[in-house]
């Protein structure tokens, strides 16, 4: 399903954080939001996964207003990995997973059924975390927490998923494979990342944000030049080709 961002903007206590941002991510898509601290990367994603309200413009997804949208429709369409998530459930890791299905439950009384816990099973498998399913989700460490979430938005099996930061907290082999499974999950996905060499490597189109705009966008060997990346994020960036992939990587020191 495709999701565009059309001229929107987001204002928060009274101040313009997002100005008029447009994007699109085409269906299966893995589009990159690329930007320094404080750019607007997560305003402008929380308005996409309905936390925040557009001030102007619309997000649409497949050509529908998703903020006209009922919240259980929505959530059948799009689910979200927030970057914070304050909300410390005192739930078990499987309940935590099983919340991810609600919005496909028949009615609102309606329990899990047997296909529910396979998929739920599944997910944490995928995730590596089938053995964490009976404990209790704040005892875990911020790398298996973020596992459980992700395998919680995987099992909403949505059409557009939105991730900031998905890789937070996650030991190097787990960022991998985390990434290579949200491609292969099949949604598009909309997500910001920090790490630019994991950005260039697992997704077809970056857009980068400054101050709030997107400032450059396209795929990530063109966008991720040295003079932009001098520019926005006031670093030197050398590129170089990973000797044994083969594949362009980025050095990075300060400017001089
Ligand atoms: N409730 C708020 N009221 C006022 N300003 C806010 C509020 N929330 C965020 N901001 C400011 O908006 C700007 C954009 O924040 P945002 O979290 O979107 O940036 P970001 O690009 O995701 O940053 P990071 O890379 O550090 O996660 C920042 O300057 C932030 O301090």
């Amino acid at each position: 399903m495709d999701l565009a961002v059309d001229r929107v903007s987001v204002d928060l206590a009274g101040v313009r954080l997002v100005h008029d941002v447009t994007l699109t991510a085409a269906a299966g898509r893995v589009v990159g939001l690329v930007g320094p601290n404080g750019s607007g990367k997560s305003t402008l994603l929380r308005c996409v996964y309905r936390a925040l309200k557009p001030a102007a413009g619309a997000v649409l997804l497949g050509g529908e207003e998703l903020h006209g949208l009922a919240p259980r429709e929505a959530a059948r369409r799009i689910a979200a990995l927030p970057q914070e998530h304050s909300a410390e459930f005192d739930f078990t890791v499987a309940e935590v997973v099983g919340m991810g299905r609600l919005p496909h439950r028949r009615g609102a009384l309606a329990g899990p059924s047997a296909a529910d816990g396979e998929h739920c099973a599944a997910a944490l498998r995928r995730v590596g975390a089938a053995h964490l399913a009976e404990r209790s989700f704040p005892s875990l460490s911020g790398g298996e927490k973020q596992r459980v979430l992700i395998a919680r938005a995987l099992v909403q099996e949505p059409r557009v998923l939105v991730l900031d930061e998905p890789t937070n907290h996650l030991d190097i082999a787990h960022q991998l494979e985390v990434l290579a499974l949200v491609r292969e999950a099949g949604p598009t996905v909309l997500t910001a990342l920090h790490d630019l060499n994991l950005a260039a490597g697992h997704c077809d189109l970056l857009y980068v944000v400054a101050g709030g705009r997107i400032v450059a966008s396209g795929p990530p060997a063109e966008v991720l030049a040295p003079a932009l990346l001098a520019e926005v994020f006031r670093v030197r960036a050398t590129p170089v080709q990973h000797p044994v992939t083969g594949a362009a990587q980025l050095l990075f020191d300060r400017l001089p």
